[in-house]
């Protein structure tokens, strides 16, 4: 059996994370289950798996097991890529420069509304950014990308495999959906769009429409996770029950 630590602040991560390893000899260890928050990494990294590699390596030594960290974001087209590697605090950043003073503010907000609140908060003000940088683009140009990167470090650090999994899609035009998390609302995969095509009535629907089990066949972290399971199982295999 594998104790995986799984170092992330993110809740619909981890919720993700776990149900991709059920069945797995793999047992998941979160923050909450070692009773300390994560210390903060600085995602400094131009690239999702430079921050994905520099998470699991620092959160691998602090927590003495194997780690498994994911960077990720989405990418829009019209947007020349961005939000990218600062998708989660998007909104804070100002006209897309480095953080500004006013980003402290708005992390002093969300240190007021506390953790969940104030990630939930934060991912509105982001689908808000997105729709007013959207305003007025058509559906042919409104194209993107979710990407997740995994990176697994041993525990003293060492990075045994990082794996890359994106999904294409379109960004819709209003929120819809409850499920997963952050600007799932207004992400359509291109495979719902082409089930929609050929199923005339039946409207293309949001990842935060699909059921769990639909967003993790569709998903970049689903994808990515198919590619680093192999490896998970060969850790796992190698220890004792
Ligand atoms: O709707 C979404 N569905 C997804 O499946 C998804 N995956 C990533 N994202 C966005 O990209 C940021 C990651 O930023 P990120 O990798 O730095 O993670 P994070 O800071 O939230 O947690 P941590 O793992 O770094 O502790 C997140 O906050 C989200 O805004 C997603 N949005
Ligand atoms: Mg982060």
């Amino acid at each position: 059996m594998l104790r995986l630590f799984f170092g992330t602040t993110n809740p619909g991560k981890l919720r993700e994370l776990r149900r991709l390893v059920a069945g797995l000899p793999v047992v998941v260890v979160s923050p909450d289950d070692l009773g300390r928050a994560v210390p903060e990494v600085e995602e400094d990294g131009a690239t999702f798996q430079a921050n994905a590699e520099k998470k699991a390596s620092a959160w691998a030594r602090w927590s003495g097991l194997h780690t498994l960290a994911d960077d990720s974001g989405l990418c829009v087209d019209a947007l020349g890529g961005a939000p990218g590697v600062h998708s989660a605090r998007w909104s804070d950043l100002g006209g897309g420069g480095p953080a500004s003073p006013v980003c402290e503010l708005a992390g002093a907000a969300e240190a007021e509304l506390g953790p969940v609140a104030g990630r939930a908060a934060r991912d509105e003000r982001n689908n808000d950014k997105l729709l007013a940088s959207l305003g007025g683009v058509e559906d042919a140009r409104r194209g993107s990308e979710y990407e997740a990167v995994l990176s697994l470090a041993r525990p003293d650090g060492g990075i045994e495999a990082s794996v890359t999994g994106v999904c294409r899609g379109r960004i819709g035009h209003a929120r819809r959906g409850t499920g997963g998390f952050g600007y799932d609302p207004l992400f359509v995969p291109e495979a719902e769009l082409a089930r929609a095509a050929r199923e005339p009535g039946r409207p293309a629907r949001t990842m935060a429409e699909l059921s769990a089990e639909e967003k993790d066949a569709l998903s970049h972290r689903g994808a990515a996770f198919r590619q680093i399971l192999p490896v998970l199982a060969r850790l796992a295999g190698a220890r004792r029950p």
